[in-house]
């Protein structure tokens, strides 16, 4: 066997998610059964000041050498990195992907992809022109709960899937947590609220079931209903969402599928912290497929056959992890002390994308995070709901 390749990182931002991932890097790959890649941390980058980057890389257990940079922009010029994580709120994605782009570097970028689909597209045309790798960081589909489900769905075990039910929703007590509106799952500059944060897991969900376990040349986009909820007066941030889906099918294929995903800031998939709701039901005629919450993380599944099979599984998290590292917008954590956090696998197939020389996630392609996009952008506009045309504009460079 070949000796492991080891991927070079640069970190921009230095926020909450930023440092949960990389802790979870440079987890030795082998804890995981993965030998084939291995990460290094050389650089990372904050726009508040180089101090912030120094103790960002000191607080993350990164290599001594790495290198902290006060400023996207120098740092986007360092050619040590093989490939940029962006972990900037919503609004900034676009802006700070397509600085990457244009200075020649690979980039894994923190969902959701982009305020709208036209920026998505900009982007994955930018990628192509420079033949650059990139994906949407949408972590969930790289765990091997949800290949397992994937799988599940494809081997025929509960028949042609008819429906799914996806909820991610959490009741974060907005008022009381970020009273004065600028936190970023609230802030419409942000590109806040709870759709965009917590919403594209129900997608995710719903698309990873019942879009792309279909094969590519048949499968279709969904027709969209959706009702969306304002946070506040001003209608600048949606509270909650419901997204009605129809995913077009023959008839050899069990005919169309319905989807409903849901999406709240306001109540929770799971009161009270108890994980003993299935957020996400994915049913067919034989039987269904229950994932327990939260649908961003989850580590329990249970298989349900109408001819009485039940089938419980636990999906851990290797470690070992730095715990606490966790940052979930209101303070809480859901890893335990010792264990990974779970976004390890997403860096991994970045990383193998790099060295097989490949442009695109295997489990998400751009196609797909574009064609998210766009329902999100029939969702908003169903719903009214529009952010400030700073952050929903495609041109380049602007200053946010
Ligand atoms: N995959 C997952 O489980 C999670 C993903 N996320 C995603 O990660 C992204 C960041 O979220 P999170 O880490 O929680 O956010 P934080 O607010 O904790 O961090 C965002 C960082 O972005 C940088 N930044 C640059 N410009 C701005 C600005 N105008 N306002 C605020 N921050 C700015 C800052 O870093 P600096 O000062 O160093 O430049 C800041 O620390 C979002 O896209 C979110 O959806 C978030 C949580 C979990
Ligand atoms: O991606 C995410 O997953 C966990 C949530 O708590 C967080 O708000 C969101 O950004």
């Amino acid at each position: 066997m070949s000796s492991p390749k080891t991927i070079r990182w640069g970190i921009l931002a230095t926020g909450g998610i930023a440092q949960t991932f990389t802790k979870d890097l440079l987890v030795d790959p082998n804890t995981r059964g993965v030998n084939n890649v291995k990460h290094t941390v050389v650089a990372a980058a904050s726009s508040t000041s180089k101090t912030r980057a120094e103790q960002f890389l000191t607080d993350t257990g990164s290599p001594s050498d790495a290198k902290a940079y006060g400023s996207y922009d120098e740092f986007v010029k360092d050619p040590n990195i093989d490939i940029v994580y962006i972990a900037t709120p919503h609004s900034h994605h676009y802006q700070n992907a397509m600085l990457c782009l244009e200075n020649g570097k690979n980039v894994l970028c923190e969902k959701a992809f982009t305020v709208n689909a036209a920026q998505a597209r900009k982007l994955a045309d930018k990628a192509k022109e420079k033949d650059l790798f990139l994906m949407e960081a949408v972590w969930t589909r790289y765990f091997p709960l949800s290949i397992y489900v994937r799988d599940l769905i494809t081997s025929g075990r509960i028949g042609h899937i008819a429906r799914v039910l996806a909820d991610n929703s959490m009741a974060a007590d907005p008022e009381a947590n970020w009273s004065d509106g600028k936190h970023r799952m609230v802030n419409p500059d942000l590109a806040g609220g709870a759709l965009l944060d917590l919403g594209i897991y129900s997608l995710t969900w719903v698309f990873q079931t019942l879009y792309h376990t279909q094969p590519v040349n048949t499968r279709k986009p969904p027709k969209v209903l959706a009702a969306l909820k304002s946070y506040d007066a001003t209608g600048s941030a949606d509270e909650s969402t419901t997204i009605v889906l129809t995913f077009p099918r023959s008839a050899e294929a069990g005919g169309d599928a319905h989807a409903i995903a849901t999406t709240s800031l306001r109540v929770a998939t799971a009161p009270g912290g108890k994980e003993d709701v299935p957020g996400i039901r994915i049913q067919g005629p034989k039987g269904e497929i229950q994932v327990y919450p939260p649908a961003f993380r989850p580590t329990r599944t249970r298989l349900v056959l109408k001819d009485g099979t039940v089938e419980d599984k636990q999906w851990p998290f290797p470690g070992p992890g730095k715990g606490s590292g966790w940052y979930n917008g209101f303070g809480g954590s859901l890893q335990p002390e010792g264990e990974g956090h779970g976004m390890y696998w997403e860096a991994d197939e970045a990383a193998l994308a790099l060295i097989e020389g490949r442009k695109e996630g295997k489990f998400e392609s751009l196609a797909e995070s574009i064609l998210i996009m766009e329902v999100m952008d029939q969702v908003r506009k169903q719903g009214g709901l529009v952010y400030p045309e700073k952050i929903e504009s495609t041109e380049y460079p602007v200053q946010l």
